[in-house]
């Protein structure tokens, strides 16, 4: 069973381990680069992107992050981590990092103040049923580059899609117990 971490300096940590588990994987938290180095996989969780991000600089994840993912390591980001993922942001404070390595632009809080926190029924690539999604001030994606297919879209905007080995939606499809979406990555994970 892979061994997929979960970076958890800031975020729904425990949604992610949970849904990781039920699936048979080995789900452990990641907080320093020793734990990043065991890690098969990795998924970004929700949160706060820019404490995200400092936090990765701070505690010396950020440059070891960007390393493994540039270098393949399967990793999946929802919501702030789909914009720590994002090559490009909108919508963020003009110094923004990012990890990077997914060819989009996304647009932070996409969706607006009348709408911060919405749930919908989604049509997801690949799999038969529609997917309930959550979204929690969520991005959008804005634009992808040619090796980005979409695989979902709320409001005509995409917001889920993959390129190689990353994967990454705007809602949480770890707090609803569902669990097709982490075996969709589960399945990239196992090549
Ligand atoms: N639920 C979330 O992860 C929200 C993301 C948050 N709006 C951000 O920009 O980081």
């Amino acid at each position: 069973m892979p061994a997929v971490g979960v970076f958890a300096l800031q975020g729904d940590v425990r949604e992610h381990l949970h849904a990781l588990s039920a699936l048979g994987a080995e789900a452990f938290p990641v907080r320093r680069p020793g734990e990043l180095d065991r890690c098969d996989a990795l998924v970004l969780p929700g949160g706060e992107s820019t404490t995200m991000a400092k936090l990765a600089r701070t505690f010396e994840l950020l440059e070891p992050l960007r390393e493994r993912i540039s270098g393949g390591m399967p990793t999946f980001g929802t919501c702030a981590g789909m914009i720590l993922l994002a090559d490009r942001i909108e919508g963020g404070t003009a110094d923004q990092e990012t990890i990077g390595g997914l060819d989009v632009t996304v647009r932070r809080n996409a969706f607006g103040r009348q709408v911060d926190s919405f749930e919908d029924d989604l049509e997801f690539a690949g799999l038969a049923e529609p997917v309930h999604a959550v979204f929690i001030r969520a991005p959008w994606v804005e634009r992808t580059g040619p090796g980005v297919d979409v695989l979902a879209s709320a409001q005509g905007h995409p917001v889920a899609v993959r390129q190689g080995h990353l994967l990454a939606t705007s809602f949480h499809p770890e707090v609803d117990g569902d669990g097709r979406v982490h075996r969709i990555f589960l399945e990239m994970v196992a090549g």
